[in-house]
């Protein structure tokens, strides 16, 4: 079993949206990794990150991945930096991987001021710049399939993506 399509992209892409929407429309189950995390730990992902630190959260969010990977057979979100982990990104190899593209200017309108997100709590456009551009070569390296996202309603990258998943391609 495996998941019909995982998304990723940096915050703000629309992961969990897209995600939420192609699940609708294949009448499949959606899941978000940062949900899956929170119920396994008990608490939520700041309070992960500043209790046990972003290295105990990547181990977290890789075994997380792991065993959706395995038992999951609906649209799996990954949280925005799951890609880091060269192990995570190692268990995506032979899945359909979406990476929902998202220019600096759309995602700083989409994440507004990085409430709830730990790593954009100071200066969120700057550190969402940094982070873009650090990642985007690893999302890139993971994908079998990107999407463009900027000035785009959800519904209509929703529909792309069902469209990509039919063709199989
Ligand atoms: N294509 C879009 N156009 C305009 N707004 C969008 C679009 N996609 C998502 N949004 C909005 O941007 C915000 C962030 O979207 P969403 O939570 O789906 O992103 P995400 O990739 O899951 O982020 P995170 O990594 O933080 O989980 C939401 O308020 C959502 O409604
Ligand atoms: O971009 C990131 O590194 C993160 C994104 C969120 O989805 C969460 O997984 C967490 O806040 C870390
Ligand atoms: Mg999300």
């Amino acid at each position: 079993m495996a998941p019909v399509a995982v998304v990723v992209g940096p915050p703000g892409a629309g992961k969990t949206t897209i995600g939420t929407t192609v699940a609708g429309l294949l009448g499949v189950e959606f899941a978000d990794t940062d949900h899956l995390i929170e119920a396994k730990a008990g608490k939520p992902i700041p309070e992960i990150f500043f209790d046990d630190g972003e290295d105990t959260f990547r181990a977290l969010e890789r075994a997380t991945i792991s065993e959706a990977l395995g038992s999951f057979a609906g649209v799996l979100a990954l949280g925005g930096g799951a890609i880091l982990h060269e192990g995570t990104r190692d268990l995506l190899r032979e899945h359909t991987v979406v990476f929902l593209s998202v220019g600096l200017s759309d995602a700083v309108k989409r994440v507004g001021l990085g409430a709830g997100r730990p790593l954009l709590t100071i200066n969120p456009r700057a550190t969402l710049k940094y982070l873009m551009d650090e990642r985007r070569p690893l999302y890139a390296s993971v994908a079998t399939h990107t999407i463009a996202t900027d000035a785009r309603t959800p519904d209509d990258i929703a529909a792309e993506l069902v469209t990509l998943l039919k063709q199989g391609s």
